[in-house]
């Protein structure tokens, strides 16, 4: 059977260019990687979105960028700026929960009003070079609102639509609900990618068994808990535990010393950056060890908490 392509999905703060560039490097097994959402704001585009995006900074194989608009209008005018960098191909966000967003009619918020979906959608036909994906929940208030949704989708011209298996609702917390997801997957003529909650190896291959036309599987927490997972995952065979922190602790050198070198905002800045990926990786790890890396106060603390999990395995 053939295996199931991995996209990293988006986090925004985390799989910047700095980590998609590590990550690669050091681990691999990732097909597709997609950036954090890049949007208008204050009438232009952030300056640190457009520095994630310039093709100098990024090493990996394939990259999507993402944008977030809540009209065909906005979307344009993020899409100017993205397709300049030779972009052929970009994800439109229609999954993000984030209340203010939501607020705006973007993201999941998007979701409850397909007259507003097909409006964005109509993007598609103005660049008739780039081809466009788009990522999604199975609704903002609920799962049947993805099944509305379906005829503007099917009519228009995707490379895949990736569902985040939740609705907005949910955030991030509950389960994921595979039956809607099958509902929906089953009805799309698109090429579908699961997303939501997985974290194997096993979980994988189970998706490969259980959904065979599914095209891929997109992991953004699992991915970053256990990077390990997708290079594994293609290759067949697990790493030896040896081996998967010693490209955890490279993986985790290179963004700390990106970040030493670019953040100019001192050692608590430093700090607060790095600190947020321990949201995150290797939750296993000894809870004392993760605790000290929580609580430290300096950079030189902080290397040794680190060095002290990703050796005591
Ligand atoms: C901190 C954080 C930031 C996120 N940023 C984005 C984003 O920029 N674009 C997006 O489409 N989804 C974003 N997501 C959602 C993830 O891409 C993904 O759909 C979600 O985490 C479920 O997948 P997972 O269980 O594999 O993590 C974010 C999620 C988290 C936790």
């Amino acid at each position: 059977m053939e295996r199931l392509k991995i996209y990293m999905a988006p986090l925004q703060g985390l799989t910047e260019a700095p980590y998609r560039n590590a990550f690669e490097k050091h681990f691999g097994g990732v097909d597709v990687y997609y950036t954090p959402f890049i949007r208008w704001e204050h009438g232009g585009l952030r300056r640190k979105d457009v520095r994630d995006l310039h093709p100098d900074a990024n090493k990996v194989g394939h990259l999507v960028p993402q944008i977030i608009a809540a009209s065909a209008e906005e979307a344009e005018l993020i899409l100017d700026q993205v397709v300049s960098y030779g972009y052929q191909e970009v994800d439109l966000n229609m999954g993000c929960a984030f209340p203010m967003l939501v607020k705006k009619g973007k993201g999941c918020g998007l979701l409850p009003e397909p007259e507003r979906v097909r409006g964005l959608l109509q993007v598609v036909e103005r660049y008739p070079d780039i081809s466009f994906s788009v990522k999604m929940r199975l609704g903002y208030e609920n799962a049947a609102e993805c099944m509305e949704l379906l005829p503007v989708l099917n009519e228009t011209r995707l490379s895949r639509v990736v569902v985040h298996a939740r609705t907005g609702r949910q955030q991030y917390k509950g389960v994921c609900d595979r039956e809607a997801f099958l509902r929906f997957a089953r009805e799309c003529r698109h090429p579908v990618v699961y997303n939501g909650d997985v974290t194997t190896v096993e979980f994988l291959s189970e998706l490969q068994r259980g959904m065979p036309f599914l095209e891929g599987v997109m992991m953004g927490r699992g991915l970053l808990a256990a990077p390990w997972v997708a290079i594994e995952y293609h290759e067949g065979a697990a790493w030896s535990m040896e081996r998967r922190m010693s490209s955890l602790r490279a993986l985790h050198a290179d963004l700390l010393d990106h970040y030493v070198q670019t953040l100019e905002g001192g050692e608590k800045q430093l700090l607060t950056k790095m600190k947020a990926f321990w949201e995150y990786i290797y939750p296993e790890g000894d809870r004392k060890c993760r605790k000290k890396i929580h609580k430290v106060q300096k950079v030189a603390d902080y290397t040794q908490a680190v060095f002290q999990l990703l050796s005591g395995y």
